[in-house]
């Protein structure tokens, strides 16, 4: 049998990421998966994300599924668009690594012990946002690139800032938890919804790869990240501001049950409206639907402010990261 097809980027962090999929479906099924390196605009440009969307880095790997080149592609969930892909299916959400966000600083020190005016890089908006909430005094910089280039702006030669925060997620896939200074508690910086999960795409018109791709499916992940994801496409109705999003599943006294915090957070910090919903994993999207609506309630639409007035292929996904 043909090896199948895997598209990526050629990013460390995609390459990894991918080539771990490809590994556990091959110890799973016994097929070959030859990776298929796919440059997508976001990879090409330097403009802010804020700027690009985050679909950028998505729609080349997109493409290419559609058009028959690979057979399917892995993607960092966080960053697909929440609008559904025509054509395209979620065949399969791996077991989800820890969704947390990461600090890393040149000294070890913890959030807390960075003295006022300490200077902490990050890309997000909803990073920016909660580091403000915080009343520290920081002084968030916005950064971009790929996980090395943005951990050596504290760690490298030569170093600019004393702090950066990534996901923890990124590191771990690259074998660098090691550099870590503190994994921060959500309390604190709530996640982006869908961080540190994993989307494995192929074609609706596949089903065979479908029912193949199955076998890498963990349902408690996908049901944590379809009531985050549920909770963002209710809210994010074109705006760019930040939201998080951050589901657990727990046992409760009648079967298992999800608790879902979400956050809105003005970039400045000044207003952060924070509320949380349990329901049952059946209702993981209604359970999305409920605390965006309850958030709603509360202000938030007033928090995100208008829709940006944005550029061309920025408007479906201008939302979290
Ligand atoms: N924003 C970019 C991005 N998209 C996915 C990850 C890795 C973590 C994940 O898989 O959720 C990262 C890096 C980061 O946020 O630090």
């Amino acid at each position: 049998m043909r090896a199948l097809r895997l598209g990526t980027r050629g990013s460390a962090l995609a390459m990894a990421q991918s080539g771990q999929v490809a590994d556990a479906l091959t110890a799973a099924t016994g097929r070959a998966v030859e990776l298929v390196e796919v440059v997508t605009a976001g990879d090409r440009s330097t403009a802010p994300v804020q700027r690009l969307g985050v679909g950028v880095f998505v729609s080349a790997l997109r493409d290419a599924l559609t058009a028959g080149e690979i057979d399917f592609a892995v993607h960092s969930y966080k960053d697909l668009p929440t609008a559904a892909h025509g054509g395209l299916h979620i065949a399969a959400v791996p077991r989800r690594e820890d969704p947390r966000d990461a600090l890393i600083t040149r000294d070890g020190r913890t959030l807390a012990e960075l003295p006022p005016g300490a200077t902490v890089g990050t890309g997000a908006l909803r990073r920016i946002a909660q580091l403000h909430a915080l009343g520290l005094q920081l002084t968030v910089t916005p950064i971009r690139g790929n996980v090395d280039s943005r951990v050596r702006r504290v760690l490298g030669p030569d170093a600019d800032l004393d702090a950066v925060v990534l996901a923890r997620a990124g590191l771990t896939r690259l074998g660098r938890v090691g550099e870590i200074s503190e994994t921060l508690d959500p309390m604190l910086m709530l996640p982006a919804p869908a961080q540190g999960a994993l989307a494995v795409e192929c074609r609706v018109d596949d089903p065979e790869l479908i029912e193949l791709l199955a076998v890498l499916d963990h349902a408690p992940s996908r049901a944590v990240v379809t009531a985050e994801r549920a909770l963002l496409a209710t809210l994010e109705a074109g705006c760019s501001a930040p939201v998080a999003a951050f589901a657990e599943l727990a046992e409760g006294d009648d079967g298992d049950e999800i608790y879902l915090r979400g956050a809105v957070v003005s970039p400045d910090g000044t207003r952060d409206l924070r509320l949380s919903r349990t329901g049952t994993p059946a209702d993981a999207e209604g359970i999305g639907k409920a605390l965006a609506a309850d958030l709603l309630d509360r202000g938030a639409d007033s928090i995100l402010g208008q829709p940006e007035q944005s550029g061309p292929g920025t408007q479906q996904f201008g939302s979290t990261e």
